[in-house]
């Protein structure tokens, strides 16, 4: 409970700072909305008991307040509908949502983005900016609704206690209303079957695969009969349950109405007794006309907000995981920008959360300065967790991953993945313009046209830009009226991105040209190559290659063979070839596989 009051103080507080007139204007209407028709009743009471005793010139002024009161009572509801509107939107829009994403963004880890019961929060909190701070209202008219029943019902109090057994009856009509929506959705759960038969039935008919054999056998009255049927019966339940709806609601009303009935006989009969007044029964009048209104209100709001649980949970999970993540010791020393040792994985663990099989295990590996490691292995061997795990994704389970002997959790996270270069098989699509795409590589170097344009062309991509409407000022992704890439042409440009940095000490290519042809991943191949080892020399950089083609890996310094999460072979391609074992079966099985399509050629 505390965590809720918190919440909602916390967004008030937001909604203050984002709007702070448009919120004191929308919190002091709610509170003049508690006031209104009490204010307006007694103000009618006045008026008829001065008509009745007073003197002419303050029945005319009391008319006069009569009138602004039931003005008010007029327009509060709906100004009160508006300005929620307006400030909920506004402080969601403005204030509430870029904190969101900016938390989103902000977290380290890649967890929250690929767990799926984490995802599922995230994308419901996505688009609920509005609806958190609709709710944040729905409390404020929820607490002014009850404040409104209070008043008014203490007002009718004041003519006799007996009136107070109105307010139960007020409710009788939400009660018996609850009851006739409830069956109107029994039935609706109890015919959807029918409802979905009969909608199958009827793409039957009209879908010209189906309509074609429909046709053909002649089972098409059949259908349209049996489509009929469906229909019939589950429009029928839903009309019943409509009907039974309609008599709970009238039972409902006519109970209230009784009792309304019975009220006003009692204050006539007080007022026939000299020990009431023409006034009173006016006031009786207006508010209990207006009762059964503020209880609907206060129901209505509260199940509202009730509802807005759905987005506060993702909420409240959002925050904890922030400051959990915020908790986690960040390190401070700084990225070398030269490595002499190289990267080291030693004895790394790492368990997907939610999962119970680790994805790489007791993992060693050494990835001297200067060299270049390929890692190969097959779908689902553990090679790209590995990837993430250099890049810093993941935190391991187990065991940890040095750089020139110190552990990277101790290296500061901006300088270390600022070290780092990286395309991976699940590239970005930026719906930007192209050379945005490209330059948000490297963000220091964002306006250096220079260095966007040898990144195009270190991933060959100077065809791409070519061929674009506005060459790298085409705005990229149909969403947003752009030019839609095609995989290959989007798998560039994310090489291109990787190539904006230009003294990287980690590069990371997991299977960077999966989409490419055989052609073009070459010519990216070598370029990546004389970048490798102009790295190499430059700064000690060490180079990760997770590929599936042995052309590419048959190259490099080192090959790791990863097999259900474990290295299983490790040397240079002549010797795992000499090995025999499960490097050299899977090069000859590409081998002899390019070799059969030469002689179909
Ligand atoms: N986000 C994730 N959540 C849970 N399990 C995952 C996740 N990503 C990968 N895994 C599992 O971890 C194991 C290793 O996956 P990984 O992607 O590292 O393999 P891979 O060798 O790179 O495969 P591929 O060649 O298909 O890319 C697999 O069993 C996979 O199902």
């Amino acid at each position: 409970m505390m965590r809720y009051i918190r919440l909602w103080l916390s967004l008030m507080r937001l909604s203050f700072r984002g709007a702070p007139v448009l919120t004191a204007v929308t919190l002091a209407v709610s509170v003049l909305d508690v006031f209104v028709v009490a204010g307006y009743a007694i103000a009618a009471r006045h008026l008829v008991d001065t008509t009745v005793t007073g003197p002419a010139s303050v029945a005319g002024l009391v008319a006069l307040g009569v009138a602004v009161a039931f003005a008010l009572t007029m327009v509060t509801r709906d100004m009160l509908f508006n300005l929620v509107g307006t400030v909920a939107d506004r402080v969601g829009r403005l204030e509430l949502n870029p904190r969101l994403h900016v938390a989103i963004a902000g977290i380290d880890g890649l967890e929250h983005l690929e767990r799926q019961e984490y995802l599922d929060r995230v994308t419901v909190l996505r688009g609920a900016a509005g609806s958190l701070m609709r709710g944040c209202w729905g409390v404020v008219a929820t607490v002014c609704g009850i404040g409104k029943l209070v008043v008014t019902v203490s007002l009718l109090g004041s003519v006799s206690p007996w009136m107070l057994a109105l307010l139960a009856f007020a409710f009788a009509p939400i009660l018996a209303d609850a009851r006739g929506q409830a069956a109107v959705a029994r039935a609706e759960v109890r015919s959807a079957e029918d409802y979905r038969l009969q909608q199958d039935l009827f793409d039957l008919q009209v879908r010209p695969a189906s309509g074609k054999e429909l046709r053909l056998y002649g089972n098409g009255d059949r259908v349209a009969r049996a489509q009929a049927e469906a229909w019939d019966h589950a429009v029928s339940q839903r009309v019943r349950a409509r009907l039974a709806a309609g008599a709970w609601r009238f039972a409902g009303w006519a109970v209230f109405t009784l009792a309304f009935t019975g009220a006003l006989a009692l204050v006539v009969r007080q007022v026939e007794a000299g020990a009431g007044t023409i006034g009173q029964l006016v006031l009786t009048v207006t508010i209990a006309a207006t009762l059964q209104q503020s209880a609907q209100a206060v129901v209505t709001t509260a199940t509202d907000t009730a509802g807005v649980r759905r987005y506060v949970e993702p909420y409240l999970w959002l925050q904890d995981y922030v400051a959990e993540q915020r908790q986690e010791p960040a390190g401070t020393t700084p990225m070398p920008s030269r490595l002499d040792a190289g990267v080291a994985v030693e004895g790394v663990t790492y368990t997907y959360p939610g999962t119970t099989t680790p994805a790489v295990r007791h993992v060693d590996a050494t990835f001297p300065a200067g060299t270049v490691t390929a890692i190969v292995g097959e779908y689902g061997s553990g090679k790209s967790t590995l990837v993430k795990l250099l890049c810093r994704f993941y935190r391991p389970g187990a065991g940890r991953v040095t750089v020139d002997g110190q552990d990277i959790a101790g290296i500061a996270m901006a300088g270390y993945r600022q070290g780092i270069a990286a395309t991976f098989q699940d590239f970005g699509r930026f719906a930007v313009d192209y050379r945005t795409g490209v330059a948000v590589g490297d963000l220091p170097a964002f306006d250096d046209d220079d260095r966007v344009g040898s990144a195009i062309e270190a991933a060959d991509a100077a065809g791409v830009v070519a061929a674009l409407p506005d060459g790298v000022r085409t705005q990229l992704g149909k969403d947003l009226g752009g030019v839609e890439l095609s995989e290959g042409q989007w798998q560039r440009t994310a090489l291109a991105r990787s190539s904006m940095r230009d003294a990287p000490v980690i590069l990371v290519l997991d299977e960077p040209t999966a989409s490419l042809d055989a052609l073009s991943e070459q010519v990216v191949f070598e370029r990546y190559a004389s970048r490798s080892r102009r790295l190499a020399s430059q700064n000690g950089a060490v180079t990760v290659i997770v590929s599936h083609r042995f052309s590419t890996v048959s190259t490099a310094d080192q090959i790791l063979v990863m097999h259900d999460g474990e290295i299983v072979e490790r040397g240079t391609h002549t010797e795992l070839i000499r090995l025999g074992g499960r490097y050299a079966e899977m090069f000859e099985l590409q081998a002899r596989g390019y070799e059969n399509k030469e002689k179909k050629k």
